[in-house]
């Protein structure tokens, strides 16, 4: 592997070259500063790597063992994470939506959770200004929320037959529906193409219609000078003797190799960060690094995410197009006569053969396999499908710690404990049977439920309290001045919209602070 810092410190090392990674590091390195970034994971080529075939890009997400345990135990993988350049952004749905002031408010509005150091106005100039660096595509008038667009590119058009039966449904209830914002061009911009529905966007994308960090940030931040250097495990954070955070160990080819750097910042996402940060103990730091609070790996979120299948009369074929092209957030705040505080996002949500198959065998109707299965499967071109994104309450019990087993570094796996609270289970009732009803009205008869969760965020919260939070607003964590962390883990709360515009808005706005503050000495 060839180095250009191998032998001196740089301005900062990123540890992920994800979402919040890629912002950082064009960021920094289109300000001038020295940035070295090391992902895990390979440096895909779209064109090679990214299959029009749902299981061979399996390997896009984390595949590595993890413990999970908890009432309920997530499932982890491809759905839920990402491994290489890019990290979840090369095979997400690009569902592109802002928090609301709401949920950066939950204790001061319904007494439960915590604020946020920050409100929506803090991000809102960032939201602009990563909008438009990738040119997300969405309604002129947005109903929802704070920003009501219009967004930088036209909505796209046409929709999938999924979204026109869920606005049908929609329509006949009275309940207000809208395009959904997507990281997904509706026109050219810059050299890449706009979509052309096929569908494909969980398995990587293969001609770039659709907004990755691979294919957009690290492009330009090493074109600004970065290094970015791919299938390099960060195994562990140093700190010299003045117990500030000298740089990194990480692990190349089986060989162990330094960077040393004046800024260390993590964006290895909500599992990998809490779990670097514990395995890099000290005598003087024996929690875990960052952990003098004792909340690194605690409070960890997830979204509700289950699915309602409907079967219609007229051919639905849930393959065709963009996955997500039509939502509501008529639910996404606090209801007051409902018996759950908080909300959630509906979305008409495609689905491909394999993930309906697999989907509807293990349904709330119990379990389908053999012929049974084979019955229903047949008919995978008349289903239609909802799906939530539920706001889930943080629950300090739900955490990422370190288990006995040990992985191929010799490194404690990470256990990732998980159990539903009261009001996320009312709350997913209450989705469902919006779902159902919004199928129902379309003309559907509604046959499958199933239980699903999707993205990962907190584990490293941010708040003005050291002892209660592991990072101030702007990621520099609360025990060592110089050590930042910045992707999904410092969300407080888990919102109900999709997590990715927040996460790279938080990142913009880290890395102006960094700027702004790095040539003095607490940096
Ligand atoms: C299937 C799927 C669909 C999704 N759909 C949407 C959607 O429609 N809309 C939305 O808003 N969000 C969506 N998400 C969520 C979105 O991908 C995440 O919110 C986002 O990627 C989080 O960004 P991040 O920077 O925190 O972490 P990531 O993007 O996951 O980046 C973390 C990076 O760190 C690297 N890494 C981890 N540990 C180490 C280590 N020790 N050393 C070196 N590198 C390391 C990983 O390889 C990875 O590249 C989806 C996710 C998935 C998996």
């Amino acid at each position: 592997m060839k180095r250009r810092f191998e032998h001196e410190e740089v301005d900062a090392v990123i540890v992920g070259a994800g979402a919040a990674g890629g912002v950082l590091a064009k960021e920094l390195s289109e300000a001038g500063m020295r940035v070295v970034v090391l992902d895990a994971g390979p440096m895909w080529d779209p064109q090679n790597d990214f299959a029009s075939d749902e299981l061979s890009t399996q390997h896009l997400g984390w595949k590595d063992t993890r413990i999970v345990d908890g009432t309920d135990p997530l499932t982890m993988g491809h759905n839920n994470s990402g491994r290489g350049i890019g990290g979840g952004t090369t095979h997400f749905t690009g569902v592109f939506l802002r928090f609301h002031d709401a949920d950066f408010q939950a204790r001061s509005l319904d007494g439960v959770a915590e604020d946020w150091p920050i409100g929506y106005d803090d991000l809102a100039p960032y939201y602009d200004k990563i909008e438009k660096e990738i040119a997300v595509s969405g309604p002129k008038h947005f109903p929802w929320g704070n920003f009501h667009g219009p967004y930088p590119y036209p909505e796209r058009d046409p929709l999938s037959p999924n979204a026109y039966f869920f606005m049908k449904g929609c329509e006949t209830l009275g309940i207000r529906h809208s395009v959904t914002p997507l990281a997904i061009l509706s026109a050219p911009f810059e050299d890449r193409p706009p979509c052309i529905n096929r569908g494909f966007c969980n398995q990587g994308c293969m001609p770039n219609a659709k907004f990755s960090t691979l294919i957009v940030h690290i492009p330009k931040a090493i074109q600004a000078g970065a290094e970015v250097l791919p299938n390099c495990m960060v195994t562990q954070v140093t700190l010299g003797k003045d117990g500030r955070a000298d740089g990194v160990i990480f692990v190349h080819e089986g060989q162990e190799h330094v960077q040393k750097a004046r800024i260390v910042i993590l964006s290895a996402f909500v599992v990998e960060t809490p779990r670097l940060l514990m395995n890099s103990a000290t005598p003087q730091h024996p929690e875990g690094l960052a952990n003098s609070s004792g909340w690194v790996g605690r409070a960890f979120m997830t979204h509700s995410s289950n699915d309602v299948y409907a079967k219609f009369a007229e051919e639905v074929r849930l393959y065709k197009g963009t996955p997500v092209l039509a939502s509501t957030q008529d639910f996404y705040e606090t209801m007051p006569d409902a018996n759950f505080v908080r909300g959630y996002t509906l979305h008409a949500h495609g689905a491909r053969p394999v993930s309906f198959a697999h989907g509807i065998s293990n349904s709330q109707a119990g379990l389908l396999w053999g012929q049974g299965l084979r019955k229903k499967a047949i008919n995978y071109n008349f289903y239609a499908r909802a799906t939530m994104v539920g706001e889930v309450l943080p629950n300090p019990d739900n955490r990422i710690s370190l288990a006995d087993e040990k992985d191929e570094y010799g490194l404690p796996r990470a256990k990732v404990t998980f159990s539903y609270g009261d009001n996320d289970r009312r709350l997913i009732d209450h989705a469902v049977g919006k779902m159902s009803e919004i199928l129902q009205a379309a003309g559907g008869q509604v046959e499958f439920v199933i239980a699903d969760t999707a993205h990962l965020m907190g584990g490293c919260r941010m708040g003005d309290d050291p002892q209660q939070s592991v990072v101030n607003s702007f990621g520099q964590t609360h025990d060592i001045p110089n050590l930042f962390i910045c992707d999904a883990s410092v969300f407080v709360t888990s919102g109900a919209g999709n997590p990715t515009n927040t996460v790279m808005a938080l990142a913009a706005r880290t890395a102006d602070y960094i700027l702004e503050q790095s040539g003095q000495l607490t940096l």
